[in-house]
């Protein structure tokens, strides 16, 4: 059922360049969250510290009692075995059969036999839709068939907690659509806890439970899906709604004299909230809250037109064509 991963006032520095300080969030256990930032706020260097690739300045990374961030190289090496990591471009072994990429790890960090070692290949392939493709090399495929063998591999030691690195970095809209519908599907099967690092707005709006926002270092924000959605907090606004007015410029952060430029009165209203992408079976998500509890919870009437079911437009449409407005469900 996943690990919680517990990060405590994480601060990273590279000599005197702050990336982020005082960072504290929990990843719940078996739930897809998301972070988001704009670019070169950190958000690999984030990854990279809770798999203790890169050792923080201070704070903690905990999983089942142990504490990545001063934890001795013993026990990181057994505490990295419940993670399995999509980095950005697959990081394929480009002399290596897609089949023998899939099978390193087992073969690194297992006794199996190939037998065995055969069967859990073809199992991974057959979830990430790659059968007929094992015999291949790296740059005889896809884009998107990449990263799927990079998943299949993140998955072969049967990880407890998956980070995903932008896995929709350099995909179009379509091949997009399809690894966020196989992160959501891998997500009801697998039940592992999931962080995904992306750029995509339109997956931070379906795909997890979870979102966060990296900004000025520091984390803005991380919270439920329909806290981050409903937020008037401006950088959040802005990022989440791909808006140029608000705080996040061009570089990073704007100063107060072109924030006092800017009109606000012309800021764009929130769009409804989507409902999240389900299992392609359309069964609930294993940790899934009915549409709207958070905001019903919480006091917040979430944007009007929020959580309705539309069922001639996909999922993944509904950010773009936000139906009309009317009551909250
Ligand atoms: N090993 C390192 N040594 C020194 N600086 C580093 C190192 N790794 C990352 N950085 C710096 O940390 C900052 C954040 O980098 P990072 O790649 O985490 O950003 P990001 O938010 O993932 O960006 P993007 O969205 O563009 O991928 C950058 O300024 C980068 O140059």
């Amino acid at each position: 059922m996943g690990v919680e991963v517990r990060v405590e006032g994480l601060t990273k520095s590279f000599g005197k360049q702050t990336i982020w300080r005082d960072v504290s969030l929990t990843l719940p256990a078996g739930e897809i969250s998301v972070m988001l930032g704009p670019s070169g706020t950190g958000k690999s260097v984030f990854l990279k510290a809770l798999i203790g690739l890169l050792k923080p300045d201070e704070g903690h990374v905990l999983i089942e009692g142990t504490d990545i961030a001063t934890c001795s190289e013993r026990d990181l090496y057994e505490i990295r075995k419940l993670f399995g990591v999509l980095f950005q471009d697959g990081a394929m072994f480009g002399s290596m059969t897609l089949f023998d990429n899939v099978a390193f790890p087992l073969r690194e960090h297992t006794r199996k036999s190939e037998t065995e070692i055969r069967e859990i290949v073809m199992e991974k392939m057959t979830m990430v839709g790659l059968v007929g493709a094992e015999g291949k090399l790296p740059a005889e495929i896809s884009g998107g068939m990449r990263k799927r063998a990079g998943l299949a591999r993140a998955l072969v030691l049967e990880p407890e907690i998956v980070l995903f690195d932008e896995p929709d970095s350099g995909l179009d809209p379509v091949r997009t659509a399809f690894i966020n519908q196989l992160i959501v599907d891998l997500n009801a099967q697998i039940e592992a806890t999931f962080l995904i690092v992306t750029h995509d707005i339109n997956t931070a709006r379906t795909v997890p439970d979870n979102i966060g926002l990296l900004f000025h270092r520091h984390l803005a924000m991380f919270g439920p899906r329909e806290m981050l959605l409903s937020s008037e907090e401006p950088a959040v606004r802005q990022f989440l709604n791909a808006q140029t007015v608000g705080p996040i410029g061009m570089s990073e952060e704007k100063d107060a004299d072109e924030l006092a430029l800017e009109d606000h009165s012309t800021l764009p209203p929130l769009p409804p909230i989507p409902l999240q992408l389900l299992p392609t079976d359309r069964r609930p998500r294993p940790t899934q809250a009915p549409p709207g509890a958070w905001c019903a919870a919480n006091g917040v009437v979430p944007p009007p037109g929020s959580f309705r079911d539309d069922p001639v437009t996909p999922h993944s449409m509904r950010v773009q064509n936000p139906v009309s407005s009317g009551g909250a469900a």
